[in-house]
């Protein structure tokens, strides 16, 4: 590793210069992010902010970073998940355009790929627990465990409970919450009013996927949610672009990375059919698969009916299928008894955000299983014991990073183009609720966001929308004033109404 404490932690920094090859041309492919840089340059909309991220350290979000550098911000950066990082690009980060591997000029990053729990959870501690006296003012999230971190230790504090012991009626003794609570343990020692420091400057976080969304409505809904937040989940140009045309173009890339087997001609079968799992589904039908989907809300269910897919069970096609491919969002998807009753050498992967859909725990404990690395995030699973309908002894599936998003794990995610459409949402959601606060302060008032879960406003929706136009060669059309009349929008929009859908 290369490491100063406090400052970096990345694999290794002779990779800035390659990164650095591949930033480049990312910003060729980022229209939103370098259009945002050239309009609030000057202003420095976020000169103050000081932001804690938690987002998948990838070229892209490398892309993102020197944007809210570009527009003001101090920044320190963690990944989200153990397995997303590319080395190449946190090391360009922490170097920057103008520094050198010996003289490193950018910004603290504290990720790599292959991080242990504990230290992915250092790493989170690290962007919260900034040097001196200094605090985040700000929080960008993907999936929420930096938001929760801070609302854990000040459950904590606010208790007077030190870790090992635990909060009464405190949930999963799992080996991650346990390593949790040893970050709070450290942080609470060193510092017993930590979490209420940290708590007390944040002004607010912006929340990057469906899974850290719904964990900030339920903080919402309990009245715990200690500061604002803004879903860019659910904006039009995020979900209904990263989730599912970014899934259509990373979901192949990382199955192909892993095992190269061949998709067309085999069975599909795709847990979900939100926005994840239509992206997911329509690349296995581009691949000639013929693709299975199994849903729990109706309407779903009879989208993916009317786009002509097989709804079905998980315990009907387990002989059937050759990849099985979870994108719920939920957990216990897929079980051990499923794995152990499906056809051999098939395919099992994950792509929401958190590895609990595939009961790993309970893969391992199958008797007479063993694990054998194919190569990294890439491991086949053999039972001794025949399975339950006769499947012989010996038969074996291919899991691939462990059960966690493998569009990352066993690739690099979405492409350039699809996450500028979600990192412009991230920025201006972090100017949104800086601005706010500052406003607030620097006039003495109430700030216009509460501690609630806020949505941009559609007319910066289509803003973005606009920003990714001219790279595809699109030529919009525009309504005169009598046809906007007439539909009763303003010609330059919003065009739809709140309640409309896409
Ligand atoms: N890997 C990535 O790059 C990536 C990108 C975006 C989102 N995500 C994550 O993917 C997950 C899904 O995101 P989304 O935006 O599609 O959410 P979504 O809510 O639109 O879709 C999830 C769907 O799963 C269905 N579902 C829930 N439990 C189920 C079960 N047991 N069996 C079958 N279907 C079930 C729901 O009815 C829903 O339709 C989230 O965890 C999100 O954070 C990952
Ligand atoms: N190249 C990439 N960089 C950063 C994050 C990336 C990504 N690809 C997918 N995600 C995850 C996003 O889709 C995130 O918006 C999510 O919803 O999980």
């Amino acid at each position: 590793f290369d490491e100063i404490p406090g400052r970096y932690k990345v694999r290794d920094l002779s990779l800035a210069e390659a990164g650095r090859h591949q930033l480049r041309l990312a910003e060729h492919e980022m229209p939103g992010l370098m259009a945002l840089r050239a309009e609030y340059g000057d202003s420095q909309p976020l000169a103050g902010a000081r932001i804690a991220g938690s987002l998948h350290m990838t070229v892209q979000t490398a892309v993102l970073i020197e944007t809210l550098v570009a527009l003001g911000a101090q920044v320190r950066w963690a990944s989200c998940n153990i397995f997303s990082t590319q080395d190449e690009a946190a090391a360009a980060v922490v170097v920057g355009p103008h520094g050198t591997p010996e003289d490193p000029q950018g910004v603290p990053v504290f990720a790599w790929k292959g991080e242990s729990l504990e230290e992915y959870w250092d790493c989170t501690e690290q962007i919260l627990v900034w040097p001196g006296d200094e605090s985040p003012n700000l929080i960008l999230d993907d999936g929420g465990d930096a938001t929760m971190l801070v609302h854990l230790g000040l459950q904590y504090e606010r208790a007077g409970v030190v870790p090992p012991d635990t909060l009464p009626g405190e949930p999963d003794h799992t080996h991650e919450m346990n390593v949790v609570r040893g970050v709070l343990r450290r942080a609470l020692e060193a510092d017993p009013l930590r979490w209420t420091t940290i708590a007390q400057e944040i002004q607010g976080v912006t929340e990057e996927t469906t899974t850290g969304v719904h964990r900030l409505y339920q903080l919402a809904e309990s009245g715990e949610l200690l500061f604002p937040a803004i879903n860019v989940n659910d904006s039009v140009t995020k979900s209904k672009f990263d989730n599912k045309y970014g899934i259509r173009h990373s979901l192949p890339d990382g199955i192909n990375r892993a095992t190269d087997v061949l998709m067309g001609g085999k069975v599909a079968f795709v847990a979900g059919y939100g926005d994840v799992g239509k992206g997911a589904a329509e690349a296995f039908r581009g691949q000639g698969a013929r693709v299975i989907v199994s849903e729990v809300d109706p309407i779903c269910a009879l989208q993916a009916a009317m786009d002509g897919y097989q709804v079905a069970r998980i315990e009907d096609v387990l002989g059937e299928a050759d990849f099985f491919i979870t994108t719920t969002g939920n957990k216990d998807v897929i079980r051990a008894e499923h794995l152990v009753a499906m056809k051999d050498k098939a395919v099992v992967g994950n792509i929401g955000h958190f590895d609990n859909e595939i009961d790993m725990a309970g893969l391992a404990e199958v008797p007479g299983v063993s694990r054998t690395e194919i190569k990294p995030q890439v491991h086949e699973w053999t039972f001794a014991e025949p399975g339950p309908d006769g499947q012989p002894a010996g038969r074996s599936v291919v899991v691939l990073s462990e059960g966690r998003l493998l569009n990352l794990g066993n690739a690099t995610g979405h492409p350039s183009f699809v996450m500028s459409n979600s990192f412009s949402n991230q920025v201006i959601g972090q100017i949104e609720l800086y601005q706010d606060a500052t406003a607030a302060a620097r006039e003495g008032r109430e700030r216009a966001y509460a501690r609630q879960v806020y949505r941009l406003p559609k007319v910066l929706d289509e803003k973005v929308a606009r920003l990714h136009l001219d790279a595809l060669g699109v030529r919009l059309t525009e309504l005169s004033p009598s046809q906007a009349d007439y539909l009763g929008v303003p010609v330059e929009g919003p065009y739809k109404p709140e309640h409309y859908r896409y």
